[in-house]
């Protein structure tokens, strides 16, 4: 698989750079970013998949949440995939509105026409990213994922569906119980029609009520969240997992809300959070 280069910046000792290549799960010209730490010149480093959140590429985290300068000193390299597929091709939402289509791929595979031909974000970061990444970069196979809202959706249900294949998992403000609140049930109604329990399988409170192997889990969550009320749940999350032990730590941080002001304000506890499971 060929990748090419279209940007490239030194930060903290290490690389900021984009990419893009032609992604055989979505059929289009996809776009992320890799931070590689200093540490990626000497040895394999363990990778932090981000997946960010609704109207996002993969520029909002990256530009954004500081994560650099811990990841140089951590020596972790960082991964930001867009959230959906893009191209003049590609099937949007019939209003453009900005919580389905473009921008908003919700990790999952489309089984509903005329989605399940592109909409295949779940095999995209499962898969066909980290083949990619680990052929093409200094990166080892110890691998962690983390992501906001609609990302931390994807982060929680990808690794409690792939326990084999991630050492930790953290959300800040993830969407926890979708198929029970509005932007969720939107998305699951589109992209994979009305089988409910279809919708299960990307919903991390329901999953994680039947899990046997466990990936350690950080939420974090803002009290003044405008989105917390209606669309996000973390209180499914937490009943799910005190109901089968699981090792959650879920965190109110009194004050915060939805922004990148709030994941810049604690990026550092999670990236620490998954250096001890990866390094
Ligand atoms: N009405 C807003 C909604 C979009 C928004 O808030 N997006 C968040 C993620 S929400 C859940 O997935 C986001 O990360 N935005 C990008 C940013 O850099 O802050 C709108 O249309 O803007």
């Amino acid at each position: 698989m060929s990748l090419e280069n279209i940007s490239s910046n030194k930060l903290f000792g290490g690389w900021h750079k984009q990419y893009t290549h032609e992604s055989k799960s979505l059929g289009c010209a996809m776009r992320f970013a890799i931070y590689l730490p200093p540490q990626s010149l000497e040895q394999p480093v363990p990778v932090l998949y981000w997946l960010s959140g609704l109207t996002c590429t993969d520029e909002n985290f990256m530009q954004k949440a500081g994560a650099q300068r811990i990841a140089s000193e951590l020596g972790i390299a960082i991964i930001a995939p867009d959230t959906s597929p893009r191209g003049d091709n590609i099937p949007d939402d019939p209003e453009a509105a900005y919580d389905f289509g473009l921008g908003a791929g919700f990790y999952v595979n489309a089984t509903q026409s005329p989605w399940s031909q592109h909409y295949r974000m779940y095999d995209y970061v499962v898969s066909e990213l980290p083949d990619l990444i680990e052929e093409h970069f200094p990166v080892s196979k110890k691998r962690s994922i983390s992501g906001h809202s609609m990302g931390g959706h994807g982060a929680l249900t990808i690794a409690l569906r792939n326990p084999d294949r991630y050492l930790s998992v953290s959300a800040f403000s993830p969407i926890s119980n979708p198929m029970n609140t509005p932007w969720g049930q939107k998305a699951f109604m589109g992209y994979l029609g009305n089988d409910r329990e279809l919708w299960k399988t990307y919903d991390a409170s329901e999953l994680i009520k039947t899990s046997t192997v466990y990936v350690p889990a950080l939420v974090d969550q803002g009290s003044e969240d405008s989105f917390l009320p209606e669309q996000l749940q973390p209180e499914a999350l937490r009943l799910s997992a005190s109901g089968v032990g699981y090792p959650l730590t879920l965190r109110m941080q009194e004050g915060y809300d939805h922004s990148y002001y709030f994941i810049a304000t604690f990026i550092e506890d999670h990236l620490k959070f998954h250096a001890e499971y990866i390094l």
